[in-house]
Order: structure tokens, then C-alpha cells, then sequence
């Protein structure tokens, strides 16, 4: 059996599945302190024989094989996790191989090879939330290098109408202090999901995503970009993220059609699951 957690800053999923990825049993555990959640955690996974097992992981993260805090989760702004040997706790517990990334480098694996960019070789996952993330897979691997992508932080322009300073604590206003859920509900005084039928809010959230796509496209020509989180859920911001797109870059890079380019998960809120698992079976190769 596989066994994967998909460990998010509000709550951690832990499953198991069989090597065809069908999930056998889940669990949801709200994240706590890393004491209180590592045991419903391990009281989870000490039910089955796992052979290996996959972490996505909130973060920032240490992916660097090479560094002593490997497998930490090291600045992360939820104080209680801080400079956490998380990979390390599970290797005690469980003595097999543990595939480790972030949870959108794993999400992006998910959809990769079982959702929106399935017989791709390469995307990007951008997750719209509480924060901004995002990861990618090329050429089949999840991109990583001294550390992993930190996408959610790119500098993008000032819409005009625009003067809002930005939520960032590093940046103020990165992407994900001028776009994230708490960055539109600190700008209008209300939850994102009340305001739907603003257009003018809107407008303004897709020419930032629209410039961060670019970025990305630019960068990294990934064959799909697949934006999942909770502020997606808005799908009307997809037509307008893919006018943005296509203003911005002036036709200077042919991507493939923006309305197969530019996407929602195809695996819904189980992208970062399966991706897990994914990282579990590919321990085992
Ligand atoms: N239907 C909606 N429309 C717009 N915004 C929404 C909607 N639903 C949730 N949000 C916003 O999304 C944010 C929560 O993001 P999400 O649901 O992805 O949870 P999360 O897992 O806590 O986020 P993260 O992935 O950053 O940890 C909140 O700021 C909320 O206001
Ligand atoms: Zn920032």
C-alpha cells in the first residue's frame, strides 16, 4: 500500500491507495501543533503495511537533499511549525522511503498524470487562497532546485486604478499581497466570495494573475497553467484572466489556445492528494 498527506496550513489529508492510486480509506485532521497532529497522523497510517509514502507539503520547505534541515518546514509563518523536522518524525515512525515537495508541486504531479494536464509532460499549478502558491512539474519531475518555487511572491505591476499598499509581511505588494483571499478582503472590507458582482475587482484580480501567467509562461513554457484555491472558484475570472493574458503578451509567445491553456483542476480539491500518492509510487521505482 501507498501512503500520502497532502499537509495544508488549515487541514492535513491523509491517504492510502493500492499502486493503481485508488484510494482504499482517507482522513481529514485539522493542523494544529505539530505534536497534536503527527498523532492522528501516525494513529492513521499505523493501520496499514505501507511500502512507501508521499508528503506534499505547506511551506516554505527544505527540498535540498543536501542540507541538514532537509525535509523541515522551515520559515513558515505558522509559528508552532517552525524550523519542524517533519519528514524526519514520519522516517522514524515509518522505516520506508518518503517522496517530499511542496503541496503544489504535488498538486501539479496530481493533475499532471490524472487531471487537467494528462499526457502532458510539463504544467504549472497556481493555487489562489489564503495564500499564493504555486509549483510545477518538467519533464515529469517537480521542479525544484537550491530550494523549490515560490511563485505566489512574483513582482507584478500596479493596476492604475489600484492604490492599495499590499498584505505581503516580506513584500507588501507581490502577488500574493495585492491577490490573495485576505489581500481582496483587506482592499474591500469583505470575504472574496461577497463579491462576485463586483466586475471592477475583478478586472484588477485578473491583470494580476494575468501578469504572474506571463511570468510563468515566459519562464518556463509549461503546457498547461491550472489555478485551483479558493478564490478560483470565481470562474467568471477565467475569461477575464485570458483577456489579460493576451493583451499583455502581445502575441509574442504562440502558447497553445488560452481556453485549454489557462485552467481549472481537473482533479477538483484532490489534486495535491494524488500527487502525493504519485510521489509515494515513484519512491518505488
Ligand atoms: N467562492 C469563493 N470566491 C472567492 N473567494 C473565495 C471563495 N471561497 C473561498 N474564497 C477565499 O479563498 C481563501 C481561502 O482559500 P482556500 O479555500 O484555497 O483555503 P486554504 O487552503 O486555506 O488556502 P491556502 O491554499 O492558501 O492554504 C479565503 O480568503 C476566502 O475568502
Ligand atoms: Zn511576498
Amino acid at each position: 500500500m501507498l501512503g500520502a498527506i497532502e499537509a495544508g496550513g488549515t487541514k492535513f489529508v491523509c491517504a492510502v491507495s493500492n499502486r493503481s492510486l485508488e484510494i482504499q480509506d482517507r482522513v481529514s485532521i485539522p493542523t494544529t501543533t505539530p505534536e497534536e497532529t503527527l498523532e492522528k497522523v501516525f494513529s492513521f497510517f499505523d493501520q496499514y503495511e505501507l511500502e512507501a509514502m508521499g508528503i506534499g507539503s505547506f511551506g516554505p520547505i527544505d527540498v535540498n537533499k543536501a542540507s541538514s534541515t532537509y525535509g523541515y518546514i522551515t520559515t513558515t509563518p505558522k509559528t508552532a511549525w517552525k524550523n519542524t523536522d517533519f519528514l524526519g518524525q514520519m522516517k522514524n515512525r515509518y522505516n520506508i522511503p518518503i517522496g517530499w515537495t511542496t503541496d503544489v508541486n504535488a498538486a501539479a504531479l496530481g493533475e499532471l498524470e490524472k487531471g487537467a494536464a494528462k499526457g502532458k509532460s510539463s504544467c504549472v499549478y497556481l493555487t489562489v487562497g489564503t495564500g499564493i502558491g504555486g509549483g510545477a512539474v518538467v519533464n515529469g519531475e517537480p521542479l525544484e532546485g537550491f530550494g523549490h518555487p515560490e511563485m505566489g511572491h512574483v513582482l507584478v505591476r500596479m493596476h492604475p486604478d489600484d492604490d492599495f499598499e499590499g498584505i505581503c509581511p516580506y513584500h507588501k505588494n507581490c502577488l500574493e499581497g495585492l491577490a490573495s483571499g485576505p489581500a481582496l478582503e483587506k482592499r474591500y472590507g469583505e470575504k472574496a466570495q461577497n463579491l462576485t458582482n463586483k466586475q471592477n475587482v475583478w478586472e484588477i484580480q485578473a491583470y494580476y494573475l494575468a501578469q504572474a501567467l506571463m511570468n510563468y509562461t515566459l519562464i518556463l513554457s509549461p503546457e498547461r497553467i491550472i489555478l485551483g484555491g479558493g478564490v478560483m472558484k470565481q470562474q467568471h475570472l477565467f475569461p477575464l484572466i485570458r483577456k489579460e493574458f493576451n493583451s499583455l503578451m502581445k502575441g509574442y509567445v504562440n502558447t497553445p489556445d488560452l481556453d485549454e491553456y489557462i485552467v481549472s483542476p481537473g482533479l477538483g480539491d484532490d489534486a495535491g492528494i494524488t500527487g502525493s500518492l504519485i510521489l509515494a509510487l515513484n519512491e518505488l521505482d
